[in-house]
């Protein structure tokens, strides 16, 4: 067993108190307003916050490690890529030992060919989240952080790269958790769904059955399709 457990307790920027548990090579969803504190719960998790409570992935105990002794590979919602680096540059500097083959098929994967050289301020918004996502891959990451990875692609590319994701996250067997506010990602990608508020997780089920069966008025907003 190699997934995620975690215990997360924080009071700033906002209280939380969350427990989580994904399986090797499960996508879980987290999903809530604006502000909830999605984002947070990520930065946490990847040792960004100070937090109580623990975090362990598979046998490695992660609690009080620093973020870059975590194996984490982090799509950040503002990608923060090396914007004096080309989109190859980024991704070998992620990786612990470069491996320019492995990163060109990463950006393949991902499908950017031909725009390895390219540096972020020349790449549209689109092209630069999925240079973002293949760096979060290039890590070999022991857990998947996406917060948003879609957000600036158009609905063709969505489906390419969740299909991308999926084929990934079989071979990976990472546990991955996936913040979005766009429910149909969610139900083609998730296999359960965390629904966070008031800093705490307010439904979690089965991707179908939260959106089939929501606990409340303001899940079902958040997951109505
Ligand atoms: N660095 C910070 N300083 C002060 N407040 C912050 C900081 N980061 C986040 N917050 C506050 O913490 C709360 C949670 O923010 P967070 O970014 O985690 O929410 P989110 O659920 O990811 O939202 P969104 O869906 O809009 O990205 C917000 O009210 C935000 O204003």
């Amino acid at each position: 067993m190699s997934g995620l457990e975690a215990d997360i307790r924080l009071e700033r920027p906002l209280p939380l108190n969350v427990q989580l548990q994904v399986a090797p090579g499960e996508i879980l969803a987290l999903v809530g307003r604006s502000g909830a504190g999605k984002s947070t719960l990520l930065k946490a998790l990847a040792g960004l916050v100070p937090m109580q409570g623990h975090v362990r992935v598979g046998a490695e105990e992660w609690t009080g490690l620093p973020a870059h002794q975590r194996q984490v590979g982090y799509l950040f919602q503002s990608y923060a890529l090396f914007p004096h680096l080309s989109a190859l540059q980024n991704l070998l500097l992620a990786m612990p030992a470069p491996d320019q083959p492995r990163a060109r098929a990463l950006l393949a994967a991902v499908h950017l060919p031909g725009l390895e050289d390219r540096r972020p301020h020349q790449l549209s918004g689109g092209q630069q989240q999925r240079v973002a996502l293949a760096r979060a891959l290039a890590r070999n990451p022991r857990l998947l952080l996406l917060d948003e990875p879609f957000s600036a692609v158009d609905r063709p590319t969505r489906r390419a790269l969740a299909a991308t994701l999926q084929d990934l996250r079989a071979d990976l067997a990472m546990p991955t958790i996936l913040v979005s506010h766009d429910i149909e990602d969610v139900a083609a990608l998730a296999t359960r769904i965390a629904v966070l508020e008031g800093g705490r997780i307010a439904q979690l089920g089965a991707t179908a059955d939260v959106i089939a069966r929501p606990a409340s008025a303001s899940i079902a907003e958040l997951v109505g399709r």
